[in-house]
């Protein structure tokens, strides 16, 4: 039996490298992993701009500016956002300008519309407040040459306006890795199957394709099949090459958990059989050619917690993205724990803030084969191996699940 994180330790040192790339039109990168990093060929803003409506004027001419002795300008020209001022404005001119258009030469200030207004068709100005500071200057917020986004990075709605700003209409992204999944076990009918004596119908195969998707991976359903090692093989054959297959169930020491001799007669070396933590002990993992074999348990929430701890971080790191490690937390216990165990311990469980303090309460229906609590939880609960009975307020672990 290894310790977790020597299992992923193992696991991704043996992973297969970052998958090939492709460019994709902006519409479609949301969700998808930058595979370059992206330097700015521009300032932006690209110029220096307007960040309200009023005039632009030369600070001077505005300064000692009250409503009792507004300074009196003449206005030379009017910029809509999207055009160029064409002159250059002296002592005595104000040009009127828009939000976002370009701050015209010779002029250092900006007085908003509402601190203005007429006289004599002169623009008489009632306040210098804040005027010098009201332009925002060529590069301020991105420099020409300055890295902006960096390879592996997941492409959510700041990025995607990042890339479209600075004219990356197709960026360089990864495709995402193919993750085959079969559920093997002779009970097992599909949820289109009526009920039979004896059967269950398989949840695994579509809980782990969502949980795939989430990682970032791309799920390949290899089907159902009864525990017989010539279909199980024949099932893994009919999709070569992909970077890692899943199969559930038969990883335990029953008759019919062929598993380990499923190993044996691909002849794929062990990277390790069975991982110190409850629920989701059986796991066996090896290289088979050039990709990862992994077995988990059949039982749905133990087969969940081995996917959620080793495979979730294998897809995303796969997958291409930077941050790959789980988010964790440190929070408080909500209620006490009662059951005590000689391994380590994963508990489905709910955190929330309350008064400025993570809690996490861990939920119902625990059982290895059960699914009801891994529906609610948003967290894997840490319970260590020999603990005593844990009292309600005791700091965890606990491993924050994507949503
Ligand atoms: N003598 C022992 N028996 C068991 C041990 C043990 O140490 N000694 N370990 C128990 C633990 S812990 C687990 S976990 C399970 C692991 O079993 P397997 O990985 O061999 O899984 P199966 O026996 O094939 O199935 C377990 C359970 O899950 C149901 N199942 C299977 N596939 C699916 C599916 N696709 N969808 C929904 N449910 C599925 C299956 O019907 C069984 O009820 O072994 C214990 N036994
Ligand atoms: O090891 Mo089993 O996976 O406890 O549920």
């Amino acid at each position: 039996m290894i310790v977790l994180e020597d299992a992923l330790t193992l696991l991704l040192n043996h992973a297969p490298l970052h998958c090939n790339t492709t460019r994709l039109p902006l519409a479609e990168c949301f969700g998808r992993i930058l595979a370059e990093d992206i330097t700015s060929t521009m300032d932006f803003p690209p110029f220096n701009r307007s960040p309200l409506d009023g005039y632009a004027v030369q600070f001077k001419d505005i300064i000692h500016a009250s409503a009792e002795h507004p300074a009196l300008l003449t206005q030379i020209e009017s910029v809509p956002a999207g055009s160029v001022p064409y002159n250059t404005i002296s002592s005595g001119q104000a040009t009127r300008i828009m939000t976002g258009a370009k701050i015209p030469e010779g002029a250092d200030a900006v007085v908003r519309l509402e601190d203005t207004g007429t006289v004599n068709s002169q623009i008489a100005i009632w306040t210098a407040e804040k005027a010098a500071t009201n332009i925002c200057s060529q590069g301020e917020e991105i420099r020409i040459n300055e890295k902006v986004l960096t390879a592996g990075t997941l492409l959510e709605e700041g990025a995607l306006g990042l890339l479209s700003m600075l004219g990356h209409a197709n960026p360089l992204i990864f495709h995402k890795p193919k993750i085959g999944i079969l559920a093997t076990g002779s009970e097992l009918l599909s949820p289109s199957d009526p009920m039979k004596p004896g059967k269950i119908r398989d949840s695994n195969s579509y809980m782990l394709l969502a949980k795939v998707l989430k990682a970032g991976g791309e799920p390949v359903l290899l089907g159902r099949v009864e525990d017989n090692l010539s279909s199980i093989i024949t099932k893994l054959s009919a999709h070569p090459n992909l970077p890692l297959y899943i199969t559930t169930g038969g990883a335990s020491v029953g008759d019919y958990d062929l598993m380990e001799k499923l190993f044996q007669e691909l002849q794929v070396p062990l990277l390790f059989k069975g991982v110190a933590i409850k629920p989701g002990m059986p796991v066996l993992a090896g290289i088979w050619k050039n990709s990862l074999l992994m077995a988990l348990s059949g039982n749905p929430a133990a087969g969940s917690v081995s996917f959620e701890m080793l495979i979730t971080p294998l897809i995303r790191k796969i997958a291409g993205l930077r941050n790959w490690k789980h988010k964790k937390s440190t929070v408080k216990l909500w209620g006490t724990f009662k059951k005590t165990s000689p391994t380590r311990r994963f508990v489905w469980a709910r955190w929330f803030v309350k008064q400025g303090t993570i809690y996490a309460e861990p939920l119902s229906h625990q059982g290895n084969g059960m699914l009801k609590s891994a529906l609610e939880a948003n967290a894997l609960l840490e319970i260590p191996a020999h603990n005593p009975i844990i009292e309600n307020g005791t700091e965890l672990e606990a491993v924050l699940l994507q949503l």
